[in-house]
């Protein structure tokens, strides 16, 4: 449904995105995820034929966003940062007014408002000023504003920033209930979004795509960081010496803690992907009469993923099926040699 392949953009001398590449199938929700400034609503903008691109193409429905603009507009739903509302307008009459510039005939208007109203959950609000409504309900007038002419994609720039907790969950329930009917682009810079909203995820970092795959691909990509920690009472090199010949477990390192008593060590095992070794680490432990005070899982989750491909240079190998980027360099292996740092559970709050 949208195909974009090795989009550049340069404001002035400025390289705002370079050969951004990746692809959304049809009912797919995309999250496109990346730090502030990292090239998201230049990519948006251009998608959405507000912004000609310096080189490269995108496709929207078959339709290139730069020839064919009038028939791409047609097609798209877009909610930008700010919501392009009138305040002193009624919800419905804004409708009524977008309806009718994006091209709805007079006698679906009606039919193609009320929808609006009820997928947005504002249709007890139709006769209200919008400059009347809270901040999550104008958020809902964007959207709807965005899908009144039912536009097969949409493309939604931070939609939740500025919500409170509640009109998140709302609006993120929206989002979700408008996939499969519609291909959706949700850009944000906020990870729990993602996770809960979509079904794939691409990366963007200082302009370049990073990675493109599922949240359960990417983090299963960077899984060989998963493992235990471990409180015992002997030493790593002990622990190492009966640990390191089971299945699964890949190394065996001290952690540095100075909150411990003494003669009590923090020991990280990082296991294989895909496997889990901990049952036998028990087993082999207690055999041996180690003391365990404590064992705890590590996992990668999506956090660290993002962490690891936003403050450094790596690139994760793409989903199998996603268009290469030129630039694309994938260095699984140095991401797996470095997994260890930083350390697997930690990461930004959500
Ligand atoms: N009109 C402009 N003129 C010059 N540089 C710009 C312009 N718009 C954006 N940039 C620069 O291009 C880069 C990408 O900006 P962009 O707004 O696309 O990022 P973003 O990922 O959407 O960031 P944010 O999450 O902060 O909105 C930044 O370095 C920004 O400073």
């Amino acid at each position: 449904m949208i195909e974009v392949e090795h989009l550049s953009k340069i404001y002035g001398s400025t390289p705002a995105i370079h050969d951004v590449t990746f692809r959304v199938e049809p009912g797919e929700i995309l999250g496109f995820l990346g730090p502030n400034g990292a090239g998201k609503t230049t990519t948006m903008r251009i998608l959405t034929g507000y912004l000609p691109a310096t080189s490269g193409t995108a496709r929207l429905a078959g339709f290139d966003v730069h020839e064919s603009s009038m028939e791409v507009r047609q097609r798209i739903g877009y909610l930008p940062e700010t919501p392009p509302l009138y305040p002193e307008m009624t919800v419905e009459s804004f409708l009524y007014f977008v309806a009718r510039i994006k091209g709805v005939e007079r006698s679906d208007r009606r039919n193609r408002v009320n929808i609006a109203l009820e997928r947005c959950n504002i249709a007890d609000k139709r006769k209200v000023l919008i400059h009347k409504l809270s901040k999550g309900y104008r958020q809902r007038v964007g959207i709807a504003q965005a899908i009144v002419h039912d536009p097969p994609v949409i493309i939604l720039d931070e939609p939740t920033v500025g919500l409170d907790p509640r009109q998140i969950i709302d609006v993120r329930n929206l989002i979700k209930s408008l996939a499969g009917e519609h291909t959706i682009i949700l850009s944000t810079h906020i990870l729990p979004e993602v996770s809960m909203t979509c079904s794939r995820v691409a990366i963007i970092n200082r302009g370049r795509i990073v990675a493109t795959n599922s949240p359960e691909n990417l983090v299963a990509q960077l899984g060989g960081g998963s493992g235990y920690e471990l409180e015992v009472d002997r030493d790593v090199i002990e622990v190492k010496n009966l640990l390191q010949v089971l299945p699964g477990v890949r190394f065996v390192e001290a952690v540095a803690e100075n909150y411990l008593p003494p003669n009590r060590h923090l020991i990280r095992v990082v296991s294989e992907p895909g496997t889990e070794p901990g049952r036998d680490i028990v087993a082999v432990l207690v055999g041996a009469g180690v003391g365990l005070y404590e064992m705890r899982r590590n996992r990668v989750s999506l956090e660290n993923v993002f962490l690891e491909l936003t403050t450094t240079e790596k690139t994760l190998e793409s989903d199998p099926s996603e268009p290469r980027s030129q630039a694309d360099s994938p260095v699984l292996a140095d991401t797996q040699a470095n997994v260890s740092e930083p350390h697997a559970g930690e990461g930004a709050q959500s």
